[in-house]
């Protein structure tokens, strides 16, 4: 794993509910401290790192007494709350010890999928990291709802590292790293040293959900190992409770899983669009516009068959194949009203249509990103 993570510059460390509040008995004040030095030691050693930390829900329900996780979203969202003030303080006094100023951001899905916020969340984080400030990131549970939620924090560790261009993603979790089975149900499920982050055959590996303190369980890591590569981003999913985990994982010991980013990156815009996780409509191509997108060329009106949902010009669509499949995303040109007039119909024929021409294009080729290729 040695030129992967010795090389890395830029980290995310993303720790998971189960660990940070000991499978739900209250934040494992030991293990906080202990990350937290480890992550001075890289800071010292001239790694920026961005922590991205659940708990909230689950210190939140062991501070209000709840023993079971509840199910009614407003609960969830009070208990995030409660327990959001008790993580801000542990992380606060545990990297002060070593010197380190933190910063508390909370985001949404929303922040991320709009473009300015999205800007501005990059060049806050930058900026921190600029000042030596070791920003602790979680999900603004208190005001999202279950249609814009990211759900789990592997996830959002994903969409952080390709935020601020991340060398590494570091996923600590309860188990040791990825196996090739759940190892809590199979005995004999071996660790996975390392993979490629796009190999399909990890998330058949990953099937499962997680712990109840926790949400994604492997299969959101194995999801975000591949997310995080869109940016370049290798990822490592190891155990948070392994001595030493963060320097040695700097120094290139082999330590968890590796995921390695195979794929060519994404330039940070296209990222931004791969990322769009709620999209406002869809167009559903015809077999030569299917082809005319993978050979990399724009998606012109003739090629579109059928328009789905209510959006404005701008907006991010996604491009279904005849049978219903999503092989691309891309911003529209034409708002859903105007993409239905001048669908199935020539270039040369949208004055004569609309009144006016903005684009040739419904989606051009520089705002279009590929997901099958
Ligand atoms: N192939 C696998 N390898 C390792 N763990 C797995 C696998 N499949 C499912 N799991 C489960 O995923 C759990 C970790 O997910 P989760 O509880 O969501 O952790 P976290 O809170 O750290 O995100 C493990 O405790 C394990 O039971
Ligand atoms: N935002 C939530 C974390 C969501 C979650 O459970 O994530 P994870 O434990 O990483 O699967 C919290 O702080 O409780």
């Amino acid at each position: 794993m040695s030129e992967q993570l010795t090389a890395a510059r830029r980290l995310v460390v993303k720790v998971g509910s189960a660990l940070v509040t000991n499978n739900g008995a209250g934040l494992d004040l030991g293990a906080i401290n202990e990350w937290a030095r480890q992550i001075a030691v890289l800071r010292a050693a001239g790694r920026e790192v961005v922590l991205v930390s659940s708990g909230a829900i689950a210190c939140g329900m062991q501070r209000l007494g709840w023993s079971r996780r509840p199910s009614a979203v407003h609960e969830l969202q009070a208990a995030a709350a409660v327990g959001q003030m008790g993580l801000a303080q542990v992380y606060e006094s545990a990297f002060a010890a070593h010197q380190l100023q933190t910063a508390q951001v909370l985001l949404t899905h929303e922040d991320l999928a709009d473009r300015k916020r999205y800007l501005n969340a990059r060049s806050t984080l930058t900026t921190l990291l600029g000042l030596g400030v070791v920003p602790i990131i979680n999900e603004n549970d208190t005001v999202v709802t279950d249609e814009i939620k990211f759900g789990d924090n592997d996830t959002l560790g994903a969409l952080v590292a390709n935020l601020v261009e991340a060398d590494c993603l570091i996923i600590l979790t309860d188990q040791l790293g990825l196996f090739t089975a759940d190892p809590r149900k199979d005995a004999s499920a071996t660790l996975i040293g390392e993979a490629r982050a796009g190999d399909a055959a990890l998330e058949t590996m990953a099937g499962g959900a997680g712990t109840q303190y926790g949400r994604g369980g492997m299969i959101t890591k194995v999801l975000a190992a591949k997310r995080a590569a869109r940016s370049g981003a290798h990822t490592v999913i190891a155990s948070g409770r392994e001595a030493e985990v963060l320097p040695r994982l700097a120094r290139g010991e082999s330590v968890g899983t590796l995921l390695v980013a195979d794929t060519q990156p994404l330039t940070a815009r296209k990222q931004w669009l791969a990322d769009h996780l709620q999209l406002a409509g869809s167009l559903t191509l015809d077999a030569g516009a299917v082809d005319a997108l993978r050979a990399g060329s724009s998606l012109l009106p003739v090629g579109v068959s059928r328009v789905d949902g209510d959006f404005e010009r701008g907006a991010a669509v996604a491009c279904l194949t005849p049978e219903g499949r999503e092989i691309a995303r891309g911003l529209a040109n034409y708002s859903s009203s105007d993409a239905r007039r001048i669908a199935r119909h020539g270039s040369h024929e949208l004055e004569a249509i609309l009144g006016y021409v903005d684009e040739p294009e419904l989606i051009h080729r520089d705002n279009l990103i590929l997901l099958d290729c």
